[in-house]
Formats: structure tokens, C-alpha cells, sequence
């Protein structure tokens, strides 16, 4: 069960719920004002000047009814109205706001305000914006001062995170009623800043089923008992690191190790010596991985590249019957050839692909910019083509499974944006698929573990540059064993 905070609704669910709530006598309009208005109290200083800029639809009519009780609380308030042709809902609203001596501007004046409030377009944006809008939001973008976007930032798509023609640059987003994809994924986290869902106190009785959620699985699977001991926690092999290549295999290796597997091997093509930095490792040749299938979970692709025995190596691993998670150049492989497509499909065992963007580009034949354009729509075609599960990189990360609700994560840090942090991505899930989480579950919370990882990061040191493979793992594991210390009592 998906709760509302949580449910990402198709744009017919959420009108479905909007009707629902107002079949029950629930005010929208003056939920959303009150929300609007509370967080503005709790955010901007007693009596600043606030610019309400208001738009035809309702998301104008949200603005407009909160520019009300924000004047009565004692805030310099203004409404911007650019376009005067506006529904029943926005035209009641304004009345109620001339009533209370509130003035009304066509266009925008050359005084900034200390803060905008954004009301000109929320989810009933139908097309991209063009003609005055641009020129409107250019100018409200270059507004110094913090800005609050009502519902989603004005032009930028609530199911697909990308800006139509031009979008709002928010410093924060109250979103209404429910989280929107679009808040999370693709450039949503970059125009929508610090994010924040006002329920509407819409009883969760009214909210259709989800298509996808936000919520993040429990650690508790991955509780330990004394009475354990590394075969308890199962094994990861991992095969990659071509010669030239082998740091890729190393790194994946060293975050199983780091979060949790049993016992870790690490196959590149010519069988390395030693990882000096991490002896655990158990390093072995390709062709050992090949006849030795000695791992419950294997991951194909870290710095694997694309020779013929490459090939060979993904050929024979997907026969097996363990658990299988394809990366990097596994998935550069699996694109090129259409018969190893067609074994990936016949798997009746856990998969997962791994893509970054671009790799589902090769994957489905496209460009990365219609990946980008719709990450929601991607993700689940790759689901359903390949008949496994996929896991979709890039801010926002997307997990589908075919007749699963998709799993969108809300962080994520520019800081993981470097070298290597795929690799430890890899690894990390196979550790927790390793210890027995289920396929879907395993891999989301690595994700969120990772993506936690980042953030931490840039919180701790102001910015993004320079997060190196072993501080993500120290961050991953501490992270695993607080999340593990609240998750209560073992499961027998
Ligand atoms: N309907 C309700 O009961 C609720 C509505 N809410 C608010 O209402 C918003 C949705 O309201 P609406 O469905 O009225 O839609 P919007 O207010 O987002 O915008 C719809 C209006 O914009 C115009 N429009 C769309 N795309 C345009 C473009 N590219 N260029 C120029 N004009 C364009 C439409 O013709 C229509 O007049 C939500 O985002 C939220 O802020 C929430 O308060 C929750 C409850
Ligand atoms: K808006």
C-alpha cells in the first residue's frame, strides 16, 4: 500500500482525486491557500514585501487566495496578473482580494520584492509556454530575491522534470495534494530547489492507486544475528576490468565488501595479485568466473570492454542461474546484439540492468535527449523489452519492473557525478541482493544509500568536487548501520 505522501499519480489519478476530494466537500482552493500561507509565515519575515504572481487556472486561483491571508497577516503584498482571461475559480478569488483593498498589476514593476511567490502555472500546463510568458519568466527568473514555486515551478513538466519552452527558477516548491515525479526527476530537483508536500488534509481514502512512489524500502532484511558468520551473508562476483581497465572491477568489489557480502571475487581478464588496499578480495581470471560460478549474485560490466571475449564472458553468464545484475559495457554489449537480447529475455532468474542515460539511449535505439525527455516512460519501456528489472541513473533515479509501481528516488548529489561511482553503485547492490534482499528492494536501497551518500557529502562540505570512492563507502556503510540500528528487532 502506497501512502498519499508517498503515491506518484498519473495526471488522470490526480484529477480523479481532485474530483473525489471535492465530491466530498473538501475546499482545495482554501487548503492550498492556508498551506501557502503557513509556510510563507514560517519562511518570510514578518511584514516583506511579497509578489504574488498569479496565471489563469486554478494554480493562479491558489496564489491569489493566499496573497489574501498574507495581507491580513500583515505582509506588503502585490498580485502580478499578466493575463486577464481567467476561469470562475481565479475570477472569485480576485474579488475577494479587491475587496480586501488589494491592488492588481498587468505587468511587472521595476521594484523587486524581497520574495515571489509563483502562481502561474501548476499542473494544468498543456503546452510549452511561448510569446509574453517567455519574456515574463525570463524577467521573474532574474528577480533577486528567493522565490517560492505554488505547486511546481511555472512551465516546467510535473510528470517528466523537464522545463516547456521555459521554466521558473524556484529556491523552494510547495507541492499540493501530493509529490510529482517531475519534482524529483530529470532538471526538477535544479528548477524546484527545496521541496516540500502540503497533504491538503485530503483523506487518504480519496487518493487513487499510484503508478509510482517515493517511499524508500526498510534495512530490516539486513539485520544480523550474533550466532552469524560470513556464509550467512552470501557471496559477489563480480567480472570486468579488461587489461587497462581493472580499477572499474576493483571498486565495484570493494563496495560489496563495504556493504556487507559474505565473501567478494573480482574477475578481470588477467587475473591481478593483489588489492593492496583491500586483501579481502578474492581475485580470480575471467575464465575462472566463467567455469566457477561461485557467487549467489554476479555483476557483468565494470570496465569489461567490448572484445570478443567479453562477449563470451556475458554469453555464458547469462545461462546461469543466479542472480545477475548487468552494467557499463555489459549493457554496450547487450545493445549491439540481438541475440543476447533474446537470452536476457529467456532468464527466468533476477536481472538487472543498470543503465546511466545513455546506455538506455543504446538500449532502446534512441537518443539521450528521448531518454531524458521522459525518464518515467524509458525506464519502464526498458522493463518491459528486456523483461527485467531496470534501474535508470541520472538525477532523480528510476527503478522499474514490469506490473510493479516505479520507484523514484528524491536524492542524489552532483557530487556522485564522477568516475567510479557507478562501479560502487554495482557493487553495493549486489552486496544487498547478496544478503538476501529481494531484486527490487536490494537494488533501491543501495540507490538511496548511495544517493544519501552524496548528499552528505556536499552538506558536509559545503559543495560537491571531490568525493573519492572510499569516502562514499565509509558514508554508505554508516549510513546502512544507522538505518539498520533503527529498523527495530531481527526477523527469525
Ligand atoms: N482543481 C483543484 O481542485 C485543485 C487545484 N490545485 C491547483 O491547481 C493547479 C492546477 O490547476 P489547473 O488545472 O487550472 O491548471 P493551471 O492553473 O496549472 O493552468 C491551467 C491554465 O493555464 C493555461 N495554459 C496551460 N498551458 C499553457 C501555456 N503553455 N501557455 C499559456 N497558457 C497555458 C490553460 O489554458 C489554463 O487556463 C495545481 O497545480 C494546483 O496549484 C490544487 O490547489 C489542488 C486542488
Ligand atoms: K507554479
Amino acid at each position: 500500500m502506497i501512502t498519499p505522501e508517498h503515491g506518484l499519480l498519473a495526471l488522470p489519478a490526480l484529477r480523479q482525486l481532485e474530483q473525489n476530494a471535492e465530491a466530498a466537500g473538501l475546499q482545495l482552493m482554501q487548503h492550498a491557500a492556508q498551506a501557502i500561507a503557513g509556510w510563507c509565515q514560517a519562511h518570510i519575515p514578518h511584514g516583506a514585501a511579497i509578489l504574488v504572481a498569479a496565471g489563469p487556472g486554478n494554480n493562479g486561483g491558489d496564489a491569489i487566495l493566499a496573497a489574501c491571508l498574507l495581507k491580513q497577516a500583515g505582509y506588503a503584498v502585490e498580485v502580478l496578473l499578466p493575463e486577464p482571461r481567467v476561469n470562475a475559480a481565479v475570477a472569485a478569488a480576485l474579488q475577494h482580494w479587491q475587496a480586501l483593498g488589494g491592488s492588481v498589476r498587468p505587468t511587472l514593476g521595476d521594484t523587486p520584492p524581497a520574495w515571489l511567490l509563483d502562481g502561474l502555472f501548476g499542473v494544468g500546463l498543456s503546452r510549452p509556454l511561448g510569446g509574453a510568458w517567455l519574456h515574463l519568466i525570463r524577467r521573474l527568473n532574474s528577480l533577486p530575491c528567493p522565490k517560492l514555486a505554488i505547486d511546481i515551478p511555472s512551465g516546467l513538466d510535473a510528470w517528466t522534470g523537464q522545463p516547456r519552452g521555459i521554466a521558473l527558477r524556484a529556491s523552494h516548491t510547495l507541492s499540493l495534494l501530493c509529490p510529482k515525479p517531475g519534482l524529483y526527476t530529470a532538471q526538477g530537483r535544479d528548477y524546484c530547489g527545496h521541496t516540500s508536500i502540503a497533504l491538503l488534509d485530503c483523506p487518504p481514502t480519496h487518493y487513487p492507486q499510484a503508478s509510482g512512489s517515493i517511499a524508500v524500502p526498510q534495512a530490516l532484511a539486513l539485520k544480523r544475528r550474533h550466532s552469524s558468520h560470513k556464509g550467512s551473508y552470501g557471496s559477489v562476483s563480480v567480472i570486468g576490468g579488461a587489461r587497462g581497465m581493472s580499477g572499474a572491477a576493483i571498486l565495484a568489489g570493494r563496495a560489496a565488501l563495504a556493504l556487507g557480502a559474505g565473501k567478494v571475487f573480482v574477475h578481470t581478464q588477467d587475473a591481478l595479485l593483489l588489492d593492496p588496499a583491500t586483501p579481502e578480495l578474492m581475485l580470480r581470471s575471467w575464465q575462472d568466473g566463467m567455469n566457477v560460478p561461485a557467487a549467489n549474485v554476479m555483476l557483468i560490466g565494470p570496465g569489461l570492454g567490448l572484445s570478443d571475449q567479453a562477449h563470451q564472458a556475458l554469453d555464458a553468464l547469462l545461462l546461469h542461474d543466479n542472480t545477475l545484475v548487468l552494467d557499463a559495457d555489459a549493457l554496450n554489449l547487450l545493445a549491439a546484439d540481438s541475440q543476447l537480447q533474446a537470452r536476457l529475455r529467456q532468464r527466468s532468474y533476477p536481472t538487472l540492468l543498470t543503465p546511466h542515460p545513455s546506455e538506455a539511449a543504446r538500449l532502446l535505439d534512441c537518443s539521450t535527449e528521448q531518454i531524458q525527455a521522459d525518464r518515467i516512460a524509458a525506464a519502464r519501456q526498458l522493463a518491459q523489452q528486456f523483461a527485467c528489472t531496470v534501474l535508470l541513473k541520472g538525477s532523480g533515479t528510476l527503478l522499474a519492473s514490469s506490473g510493479q509501481p516505479y520507484r523514484l528516488l528524491v536524492h542524489g548529489s552532483p557530487a556522485l557525478a564522477v568516475a567510479g561511482q557507478g562501479d560502487l553503485l554495482g557493487g553495493a547492490i549486489c552486496a544487498l541482493l547478496a544478503q538476501g534482499m529481494p531484486l527490487l528492494d536490494g537494488a533501491h536501497l543501495a540507490a538511496d544509500l548511495h544517493a544519501c551518500a552524496g548528499e552528505h557529502y556536499e552538506t558536509a562540505q559545503g559543495g560537491p568536487i571531490g568525493l573519492s570512492a572510499s569516502t562514499t563507502l565509509q558514508l554508505m556503510s554508516h549510513d546502512l548501520n544507522q538505518r539498520l540500528k533503527q529498523a527495530g528487532a531481527p526477523a527469525f
